[in-house]
C-alpha cells in the first residue's frame, strides 16, 4: 500500500447508532481479588477453565449475539484447535454459561450511561461493551490469567482507566482501534493487557506481536511495561537495537523463539531489509503515539513496516493522545472496519495540569522569568523543553553557572549518556532536565512537577505532549509556557487547548485570532528564528567557573582539616 498517496484527506468516520451488544457477565462470579494465587493454583485453574469450557468460543459469538452479522475479526486467528481448546472456544456452551450468571450492564441504556460518566466517546460498528474494574476480566467471559490479575495487583493497577475500560475488550475481540485518550491516562496498559492475554504463553514460533514507537526511549519503557504485566510468564521479549539486530542477523532460528517486538521504525526498517526480521506471523500491531508514526518522515518506514506484516488476520492498534483528522483518514486505510475512541475532549490536555501562558517580552526575558523562579524556589523535578540541540545547549551553559542541578538531553548525546541521565531524572538526582522534542512523547516521569515551555511549541500536538510529562496517572502538575511578541500570532491554538481542557484564560486572549492553516504549517515546518540563549560572555563564565572553583576547593579543605582534627582528638583522647 502507498500512504503517501493518501496524505492530505479529510477524515469520515462511520456514526451508526450502537448495536445492542453481548451480555457480559458478573464479576463476582469469580473474583481474583480474595483470592491468594499460587502459579500451582493458576495452573489448576486454568485446568478447569478448560474443562468447564472446553471448546467455547467466546469472541466467535458476537454474530450470533450481536445480531447476526458475521464480521471478519470474530474468525480472525491463524489459532490451531488445541489452542482454542485452551482458550475455552465453545459457542454454545458460552449461551448457557451466560444465562447463569448476571450481566455487569442490564442494558445498552446502561453501557452508554457508563461510557458517558467516563467520558468515552466511540465510534464504528458492534462496539463491545467497556469493563467496569479489572476484576471483570476475571470472569469465564473474558477468561483472563490470574497471573496478570495478579500482576495488575502488585503494580497498584487497581482500576481501569477509561481508556482501559474500552479498549481491552475491543483489542480482546481482534477488532481494530484508532485510540485518542488524554496523556498519562495508561494507554500501554490499555493496549498491553489484551495483547498479552491473547499469546497466552511462549510460542517459539516467531514474533506475534510487535509494538512501534518514535523514540528508542520509549521503546525501551514499553519493553519494561511489557515485562511488568507478563512477569510470571516467560515470553520472550525483544526490543530491537543494533546489537540485538545483530544477534539475530546471525542466527534465523534465534528469532524464532520470540514471541514480542519492539522496536523504532528505522531500526526494524533496517532489519526488514536485510532480511533478518520476519514479520509473517504478527497478530497483533501496535503503533504507539501513531500520529507521529504516521507523519512525513516515519511515514515511509511505516509503509515498510506494513508490508512486512502479511499475516491477513493481523489486529492493528493506533494510540496517541493526539489524532488529527489527516491521520485518521490515512489510519482508515490500513486498518479493517476500525473502532475509534475517544476520551474526553479531542486532543485537548490532562485536565489535572494547571496550565499557564507567560508573556516574557523578548528572549532575554525567559533567562530572567526562569532566574525568577528558581528564587522564588523551584519544585523539582522539572523539565524545560527548548525548539533545537543548539539551543538546549545553549540553555544548560546558561543554568549550569547559576549552580542549578541540571541536565541536558538531545539526540547528539550518546545512548549511555541518555539512558544515565533518564535514569538520573527519574531517581530525583537531576532536578532539572533541559530537553529538545525528544522527551515530549510518551516517557513516564511520574513525579514531574514542572513543564517549562521555554520555546514556545511548534504544533498544538507537541504543546499537549510536552505538558503530558506531568500531571500523570491521576497526579496534579503545572505546566508554563513562555511566549515573545513573535509567538503571539499562534497564542490561539494554545489558548483552545487551555480552555478545552478547563483551564482559565484571560479574556483578552479569548478575542485572539486563530493562526491560518498556512501559518500554522509554515511554523510545523520551521521554527521561529530567536535570538541565541547567551546573557554571559564567555570571559564572565570563565571568572564564574574559576570563581566556583576556588570556593569549592576552600570548602574542600575545610572539610580536610576538620576530618584530620576529629581524627587526632580521637587518638589523643584514646
Ligand atoms: N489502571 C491503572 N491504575 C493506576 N495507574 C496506572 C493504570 N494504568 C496505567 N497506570 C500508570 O499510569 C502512568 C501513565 O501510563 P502510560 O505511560 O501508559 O500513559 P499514556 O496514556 O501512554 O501517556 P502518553 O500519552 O504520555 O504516552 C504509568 O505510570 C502507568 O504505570
Amino acid at each position: 500500500m502507498d500512504l503517501f498517496r493518501l496524505l492530505g484527506g479529510g477524515a469520515r468516520f462511520d456514526k451508526k447508532r450502537f448495536k445492542d451488544d453481548i451480555k457480559i457477565i458478573d464479576p463476582s462470579a469469580v473474583d481474583v481479588d480474595e483470592q491468594q494465587v499460587t502459579q500451582q493454583e493458576e495452573d489448576n485453574n486454568v485446568d478447569q477453565q478448560k474443562a468447564l469450557l472446553n471448546e467455547i468460543d467466546f469472541f466467535k459469538t458476537t454474530h450470533t449475539i450481536v445480531g447476526g452479522k458475521k464480521k471478519a475479526s470474530d474468525s480472525k486467528k491463524n489459532k490451531s484447535k488445541k489452542e482454542q481448546a485452551a482458550n475455552g472456544d465453545n459457542h454454545e456452551q458460552l449461551d448457557e454459561e451466560d444465562e447463569e450468571v448476571e450481566e455487569i450492564f442490564q442494558n445498552q441504556e446502561e453501557v452508554q450511561e457508563f461510557r458517558k460518566q467516563n467520558r468515552i466517546r466511540i465510534y464504528g460498528d458492534d462496539v463491545p461493551n467497556p469493563i467496569r474494574k479489572f476484576v471483570n476480566l476475571s470472569t469465564p467471559y473474558y477468561n483472563i490469567r490470574p497471573y496478570i490479575r495478579r500482576n495488575l495487583k502488585e503494580n497498584g493497577f487497581d482500576e481501569p482507566t477509561p481508556i482501559q475500560m474500552q479498549s481491552i475488550p475491543i483489542i480482546m475481540k481482534d477488532r481494530d482501534l484508532m485510540a485518542c485518550a488524554p496523556t498519562g491516562s495508561g494507554k500501554t496498559l490499555a493496549y498491553l493487557l489484551p495483547i498479552i492475554h491473547d499469546l497466552n504463553g511462549p510460542e517459539k514460533v516467531g514474533y506475534r506481536a510487535l509494538v512501534v514507537a518514535p523514540t528508542r526511549e520509549l521503546a525501551q519503557q514499553i519493553f519494561r511495561e511489557i515485562k511488568r504485566i507478563s512477569a510470571g510468564k516467560k515470553f520472550k521479549i525483544c526490543m530491537l537495537t543494533k546489537a540485538t539486530a545483530a544477534t539475530q542477523a546471525q542466527d534465523p532460528k534465534l528469532r524464532q523463539k520470540f514471541d514480542i517486538l519492539i522496536s523504532t521504525p528505522l531500526r526494524l526498517v533496517h532489519a526488514i531489509q536485510n532480511e533478518e526480521m520476519e514479520l509473517d506471523r504478527v497478530q497483533h500491531l501496535v503503533l504507539d503515539e501513531a500520529d507521529k508514526l504516521l507523519e512525513l518522515g516515519f511515514l515511509e518506514q511505516m509503509d515498510e513496516i506494513f508490508a512486512a506484516c502479511t499475516n491477513p488476520n493481523i489486529q492493528k492498534s493506533l494510540f496517541s493522545a493526539t489524532i488529527p483528522s489527516g491521520v485518521e483518514t490515512l489510519a482508515k486505510t490500513v486498518m479493517k472496519d476500525p473502532i475509534r475512541i475517544v476520551i474526553g475532549a479531542k486532543n485537548a490536555a490532562t485536565e489535572t495540569i494547571k496550565q499557564e501562558l507567560l508573556f516574557v517580552g523578548s528572549e532575554d526575558g525567559k533567562l530572567v522569568a526562569i532566574r525568577q523562579l528558581v528564587q522564588k524556589g523551584l519544585k523539582p523535578p522539572v523539565l524545560i523543553f527548548v525548539q533545537s540541540i543548539e539551543r538546549a545547549k545553549e540553555l544548560f551553559h546558561e543554568l549550569i553557572y547559576d549552580g542549578i542541578n541540571v541536565e541536558v538531553i538531545h539526540s547528539e548525546r550518546t545512548k549511555a549518556q541518555r539512558d544515565n541521565i533518564i535514569d538520573q531524572f527519574r531517581a530525583g538526582r537531576i532536578w532539572v532536565l533541559i530537553s529538545t522534542e525528544l522527551m515530549a512523547r510518551g516517557l513516564d516521569f511520574k513525579g514531574v512537577n514542572l513543564v517549562i515551555n521555554y520555546d514556545f511549541p511548534q504544533t498544538v500536538q507537541s504543546y499537549i505532549h510536552r505538558i503530558g510529562r506531568t500531571g500523570r496517572a491521576g497526579r496534579t502538575g503545572e505546566a508554563v509556557t513562555y511566549f515573545t511578541k513573535e509567538d503571539g500570532p499562534y497564542l490561539k491554538s494554545i489558548v483552545n487547548v487551555m480552555r478545552e481542557s478547563g483551564c482559565e484564560v484571560p479574556e483578552w486572549m479569548l478575542t485572539m485570532k486563530k493562526p491560518s492553516q498556512n501559518m500554522r504549517n509554515q511554523l510545523r515546518k520551521s521554527p521561529i528564528e530567536r535570538k541565541r540563549i547567551n546573557t554571559i560572555s564567555s570571559y564572565d563564565k570563565r571568572k564564574i567557573a574559576h570563581k566556583r572553583d576556588i570556593i569549592e576547593t576552600s570548602k574542600r579543605r575545610k572539610m580536610e582539616k576538620q576530618t584530620v582534627a576529629k581524627k587526632s582528638d580521637e587518638q589523643s583522647s584514646a
